[in-house]
């Protein structure tokens, strides 16, 4: 089912919790909202759902699940599945009862017979893994366990949409990754059209087919993960997708200096601001003619298939981060209190214009 919402707005009170929206989402579709705090994410998620309801401005707005439109139709009847951050399984049923729920109370005409609905949920516990424990009431059951549980009682209804509000938000990184791959795989096999919020960026770019960046009530960006994470629209995409090195300093004829730092660069004079993602910094115990950039190892974390390592320098207002391979951290020998010279791979930057902010990629 493809949802569309035309000029969605939303005020609360003085608050304006979304700019007028437009987004169009395709059938089958896993699709992040993605954001800081306070960006509109569950405002938007909830107008979706019909738990909200939006602004009525000059301009109409509609929301249209397939060819049905949806604007005024009660949540109740937009046949919608929901997983909520903070499992909302009903305490006192066991696990098999809570999938059942919502297809014992279907009006009897459309309520499958009592022998489907045993064969659907045994079906979405066997999905998802927890057939074993379907006698089991959800206090006895970990934190993962009942978000599995609370994906399958939102599918046993088969909802159109799938609506996912920071459905891992609550678990531990193993457990939330194990969750990320749950989801992904109910997705493909049962193909409904999900749209889940998430603060969290690694979380976005893993699961979703298309990740939507907002910030202040804005959609920043909508694009696949690796478009949005090798092409940001403008720095606050670039700035909030991954971890960023900032290089402040003042050029002057080719040279950007910060304090006894410098790097050719073939911009005009005047301050500038390069942004550098960790892979792009290369360590080296040499500083060459046209980059002397000299910092000091602060922080070493070996875990993974990197070597994430802390930089700090006189020049620098806030330490970098780079990652190295395990071979040139081997290589290079390094150790806390380590001297040696930053060397960027290449670099960004957002030339603040008065509509939108233009970026430049160089190689160094
Ligand atoms: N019921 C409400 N009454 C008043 N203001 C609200 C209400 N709901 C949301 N807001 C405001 O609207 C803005 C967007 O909130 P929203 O919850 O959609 O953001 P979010 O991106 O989901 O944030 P978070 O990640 O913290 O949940 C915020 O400024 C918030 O304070």
């Amino acid at each position: 089912m493809s949802i569309r919402l035309e000029n969605i707005a939303k005020h609360f009170g003085n608050t304006q919790a979304l700019e007028p929206v437009n987004l169009d989402i395709c059938e089958g579709e896993l699709v992040g909202l993605l954001g800081p705090s306070g960006s509109g994410k569950t405002t938007l998620l909830r107008i979706i759902a019909g738990l909200e309801s939006a602004d009525r401005t000059s301009q109409p707005s509609r929301i249209m699940f397939g060819e049905r439109d949806v604007t005024q139709v009660h949540v109740r009847d937009r046949r919608i599945g929901f997983v909520f951050q903070h499992y909302a399984l009903f305490r006192h049923m066991s696990v098999y009862d809570n999938v059942a729920f919502g297809l014992t109370v279907m009006p009897k005409k459309e309520r499958p017979s009592n022998g489907e609905i045993r064969a659907r949920v045994f079906r979405l516990l066997e999905m998802v893994k927890l057939e074993h424990l379907a006698k089991r009431y959800p206090a006895q059951l970990s934190g993962g366990q009942q978000q599995r549980v609370s994906l399958a009682r939102a599918l046993a209804v088969k909802p159109d949409v799938l609506l996912l509000d920071e459905p891992f938000g609550a678990l531990d990184a193993k457990v939330r990754q194990d969750l990320r791959r749950w989801l992904r795989r109910l997705h493909s096999e049962l193909n409904f059209t999900s749209v889940f919020v998430t603060h969290d960026q690694e979380e976005a770019l893993e699961l979703s087919d298309r990740v939507v960046v907002m910030s202040n009530g804005r959609i920043e960006q909508i694009d696949a993960p690796d478009t949005l994470y090798h092409s940001p629209k403008n720095r606050f995409v670039f700035e909030f997708l991954g971890d960023v090195n900032h290089l402040e300093g003042s050029v002057n004829n080719g040279v950007l200096t910060c304090g006894d730092a410098y790097l050719h660069v073939d911009l005009s004079n005047g301050p500038e601001e390069l942004l550098l993602r960790p892979h792009e910094v290369r360590l080296a115990e040499q500083a060459s003619d046209t980059c002397h950039l000299p910092v000091v190892v602060t922080a070493i974390s070996p875990v993974g298939a990197e070597v994430r390592v802390e930089l700090e320098a006189d020049w620098l207002a806030k330490p970098w981060l780079a990652t190295v391979r395990h071979a040139d951290f081997e290589r290079l020998a390094m150790k806390r209190g380590q001297r040696l010279f930053a060397h960027p791979r290449q670099w960004h930057r957002f030339e603040e214009e008065p509509q939108n902010t233009a970026r430049q990629t160089r190689a160094a």
